[in-house]
């Protein structure tokens, strides 16, 4: 039995930082097992929170420049965090962070250069995981569902509640996963009106009322009506979104109040749409913490569905911890990549290997 010591590097579309999940795994009796041996998270200080918000808006070679800058400073991280936990470490795996998600017009870019990376850290590193994807004309995400078939399949739905919600679950003997919509990226757009990173447990929100026409709005976006699989992202929530929400005068805390109606209503209609029995519910992702948002989640989903949190180390580190296992996918020629999710052509074994000079 091959026991594979992995870092997992994950930044997610909320910005709130870089997550490291030091993990083994391994299969055995043709199941794959993990351990997450230990995590760390460095949050963004303003100054880099605002180059990777803006990278969207540089032209090519200014962003070519921030790609391989940042690729430095994520071997770095995962070089200090290495060296302080005397790890050994076979290989890093890292998502990157997300710049251009256009798979519609065959491109997906994930920021945070692969060679650099390898050079800083001094270990062999795994990225770009998305690409391939794309190119066999898959939407290029979501790529963690590989990850909940794996290890979580227990539970009916696997929901992620990051800066957009993602959901994933077996139909029809295939897993199919996708993007719901909104979640934390419109809540910290409205608490950062004021200057508050996110609204801890949901307590603003709590104390807000229903904006129905703002509800409305929202429940009537586009993206809503397409069918899976659909992916999207910081441009949608940037066309379609922030217009809705700037032309709404209101309290922070009705704005806060109304999206989390919202987000939960669309979690729900969907999570219905898949039931036919009692199910489970699993949820990770910051939005996990949340007590409003999952409060008013359980009263929408009703009492056929049980809504689950793991304990806080999967509920912050999942993503981390499936980059870990798609590069040990990746490794050993195994797909980490599912048709049935994306839309590609086929399923890939993708990712790309650098080796540290
Ligand atoms: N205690 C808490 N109460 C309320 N919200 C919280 C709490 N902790 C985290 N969050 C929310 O979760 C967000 C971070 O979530 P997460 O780390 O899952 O996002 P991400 O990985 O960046 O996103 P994505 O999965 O979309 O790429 C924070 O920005 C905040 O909005
Ligand atoms: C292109 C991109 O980075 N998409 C992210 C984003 O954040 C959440 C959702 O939109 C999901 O599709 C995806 O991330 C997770 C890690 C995934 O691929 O499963």
């Amino acid at each position: 039995m091959k026991m594979h010591k992995v870092l997992g590097l994950m930044s997610g579309t909320s910005l709130d930082g870089l997550d490291l999940a030091y993990c083994n795994i391994w299969e055995s009796n043709n199941k794959w097992h993990f351990s997450i041996a230990d995590t760390h998270s460095v949050s963004y200080d303003a100054a880099m929170r605002s180059k990777l918000k803006n990278a969207i808006t540089l032209p090519a070679e200014e962003l070519f420049v921030l790609n391989n800058s940042y690729g430095t400073w994520l071997g770095e991280q995962a070089k200090a965090f290495i060296n302080q936990k005397k790890m050994e470490v076979d290989f890093i795996s890292s998502h990157g962070h997300t710049v251009h998600h256009r798979p519609e017009k065959g491109l997906t870019y994930q920021m945070g250069s692969g060679q650099h990376l390898a050079n800083a850290s001094g270990h062999t590193t795994i990225c770009d995981f998305r690409t391939n994807d794309v190119a066999l004309g898959g939407q290029g995400a979501p790529l963690v569902p590989i990850g909940d078939r794996i290890f979580f399949g227990d539970y009916d739905f696997c929901l992620n509640l990051g800066g957009i919600s993602n959901i994933s679950f077996e139909h029809n003997g295939k897993r199919v996963a996708y993007d719901i919509g909104l979640a934390n990226m419109v809540l910290n757009y409205i608490t950062q009106k004021i200057d508050l990173a996110y609204d801890k447990d949901g307590a603003l929100a709590k104390t807000g009322s229903l904006n129905i026409d703002l509800l409305h709005r929202l429940n009537a976006l586009d993206y809503y009506k397409l069918p899976f699989p659909k992916s999207t992202g910081y441009e949608w929530f940037m066309e379609k979104v922030v217009p809705l929400v700037e032309g709404t005068e209101d309290s922070i805390e009705n704005l806060l109040h109304t999206c989390i109606h919202h987000i939960c209503e669309q979690l729900a209609i969907q999570v219905k749409e898949h039931t036919y029995k009692k199910s489970t519910l699993w949820v990770t992702g910051g939005g996990a913490l949340n007590g409003f948002l999952i409060q008013t989640l359980q009263e929408k989903l009703g009492a056929d569905v049980q809504v689950i949190k793991p304990p806080p180390t999967l509920i912050e580190f999942k993503e981390a911890l499936v980059f870990a296992l798609m590069g040990v996918l990746r490794m050993e020629r195994k797909t980490n990549v599912l048709c049935s999710v994306t839309g590609a052509k086929r399923d890939s074994s993708s990712g790309v290997k650098f080796l540290p000079h």
